[in-house]
């Protein structure tokens, strides 16, 4: 299974100088742990990194260090997350025929999660990771009246990896460039296209370290997966 591994943002909600991919957490850069997860996952034996030029020499570094038993490769990166998964498919080896999409800043993600969802790409054409939603959410109006509270039990928050048939994602991301639809993942291109998008079980620490409050939870996961909760 082949692993693109969109790494190429800024973080300006972390509020950071540089890419919060490369910010410390417990001892190592925060894509560290992105990395482990793929090269423990039982079915990944390819990884792509989608990267800024200016990122580049940190990430190989970090790669070397690592000591990666998979083939990887470095993929330039885009402004927007969804021009980086573009360029990250034009990345791919030609005889790639699924491609699981995996958040960088989804550093805890276990092995298992991506083994799932690979597993389960073997029987679709789309799929993400997501969990239901705990909260009571509101649609709100530009002048902060609620508009609607929509039934909970069908609202699920989408998380990755996302998992997607190559060609038909190709085609998609064609599809929204030119009609210039902008996303934040790529399941919702796979909806717009009216192609069907599967939800497999994610994880309810599968976070996003978006913020410096979710640098500080992921590093309180990280130390009660290592025995190490004080
Ligand atoms: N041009 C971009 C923007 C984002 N990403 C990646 O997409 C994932 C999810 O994006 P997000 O958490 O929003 O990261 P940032 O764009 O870095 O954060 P912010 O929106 O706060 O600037 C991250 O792994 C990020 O590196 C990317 O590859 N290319
Ligand atoms: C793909 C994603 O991680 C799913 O939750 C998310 O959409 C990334 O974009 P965001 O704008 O940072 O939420």
């Amino acid at each position: 299974m082949h692993l693109l591994i969109p790494a190429a943002g800024m973080g300006r909600r972390m509020g950071s100088n540089r890419n919060k991919l490369l910010l410390t957490l417990l001892g190592k850069p925060l894509i560290f742990w992105t990395l482990q997860a793929a090269c423990a996952s039982r079915h990944i034996n390819w990884i792509g990194i989608i990267c800024q030029l200016e990122d580049l020499p940190d990430l190989k570094a970090i790669a070397e260090e690592m000591a990666l038993t998979k083939p990887v490769r470095f993929i330039q990166g885009g402004k927007t997350r969804q021009e980086s998964v573009y360029n990250g498919l034009q990345g791919l080896p030609h005889n790639a025929r699924h491609v699981l999409i995996h958040d960088g800043a989804r550093c805890l993600a276990t092995p298992d999660l991506l083994d799932r969802c690979a597993e389960a790409l073997q029987k679709c054409q789309g799929l993400i990771a997501a969990v239901p939603v705990k909260d009571t959410i509101k649609v709100v109006d530009r002048t902060g009246l609620i508009k609607d509270t929509p039934d909970r039990t069908n609202l699920w928050a989408a998380q990755t990896p996302q998992g997607f048939d190559v060609q038909l994602l190709k085609q998609c991301h064609e599809t929204g460039h030119k009609s210039g639809w902008e996303v934040t993942d790529d399941a919702a291109l796979f909806e717009k296209c009216r192609l069907p998008v599967k939800i497999v079980e994610g994880e309810e620490t599968n976070l996003k370290v978006t913020t410096p409050v979710d640098l500080a939870i992921a590093e309180y996961i990280l130390r009660q997966r290592q025995g190490t909760g004080d």
